[in-house]
């Protein structure tokens, strides 16, 4: 378990932006030393700030985006191409503007899809899907992602694990179906907590006034039942990322401030 690190930046979008060239640099290097590397997106505001970000900085030109997995954390189970699929929010910030490998890029199933609106089924072709893509240096059915992205909701969740709900409770499984999620739509596809701890480093994302308790909640030992986002951290690295707005109720001492 990694302690998490907090960097802190002005405002949202600052932090967005800084996220975006930290994220660019982390694919750079794992290219350079693997040659391809494996990325889990989030959905969510702070998740496709970041990657209108990086659509939007020319150093995104420096990734070999034909040599880039993508994964996603979560995904809400609707029909292929709705608004609000988090697939369809990333394609529209960033995806269909690179040259990416479209066999490399794992979307989590639609409910048109090829398991119908059975979402448990979904998550079990998900988790297959990632079973497949493991290999034998790595942590469990899942493969060694270099970095895996949650956006943090103000209730503490993260991916679609909710407090107190079954799919934060799972120790198993690296792939659940969620029913009656607090945030619409009720019906989603999530990673688990043991597939989101696979991952080298986990990055949570939490940005405005609304993430603040949250912060301080899930930063402050809480257990991971009641903040799902207490559970999130990397083999190697967790890394919290912040605008002072999200920071605002932690304690001061907890980090430097990154930006002036
Ligand atoms: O499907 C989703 O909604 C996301 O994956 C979810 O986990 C999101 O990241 C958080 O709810 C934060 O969302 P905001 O950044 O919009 O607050």
């Amino acid at each position: 378990m990694s302690v998490p690190q907090l960097v802190v930046h002005r405002d949202k979008e600052l932090m967005a932006q800084a996220a975006a060239a930290r994220l660019i640099t982390k694919v750079v290097d794992a290219q350079a030393a693997r040659g391809h590397a494996s990325v889990v997106l989030t959905g969510g505001r702070n998740g496709n700030g970041l990657l209108a970000a990086l659509a939007a900085t020319p150093a995104r030109d420096a990734v070999d985006w034909s040599r880039l997995d993508l994964w996603w954390g979560d995904e809400r189970f609707l029909p292929e191409g709705d608004p609000e699929r988090n697939v369809t929010q990333a394609r529209e910030a960033l995806l269909d503007s690179v040259a990416l490998d479209p066999a490399r890029v794992h979307a989590m199933p639609a409910s048109d899809g090829p398991y119908g609106d059975d979402v448990d089924a979904a998550a079990a072709g998900y988790a297959a899907e990632l079973a497949a893509a493991a290999g034998p240096g790595d942590h469990g059915p899942v493969p060694a992602f270099d970095v895996l992205m949650l956006g943090v909701g103000p209730d503490t969740h993260v991916a679609s694990l909710f407090p107190e709900l079954p799919a934060v409770r799972e120790t198993e499984r690296t792939v659940v179906g969620v029913h009656g999620a607090p945030k619409p739509p009720p019906t989603r596809v999530s990673l688990t907590l043991p597939a989101i701890r696979a991952a080298r480093e986990v990055w949570l994302l939490a940005a405005g006034e609304d993430k603040a308790e949250a912060a301080a909640i899930a930063l402050s030992g809480a257990g991971e039942i009641q903040a799902p986002a207490a559970g999130a951290y990397g083999r190697g690295r967790t890394l919290w990322l912040l605008d002072t707005a999200a920071a605002s109720l932690l304690p001061r001492a907890l980090y430097p401030t990154a930006s002036p």
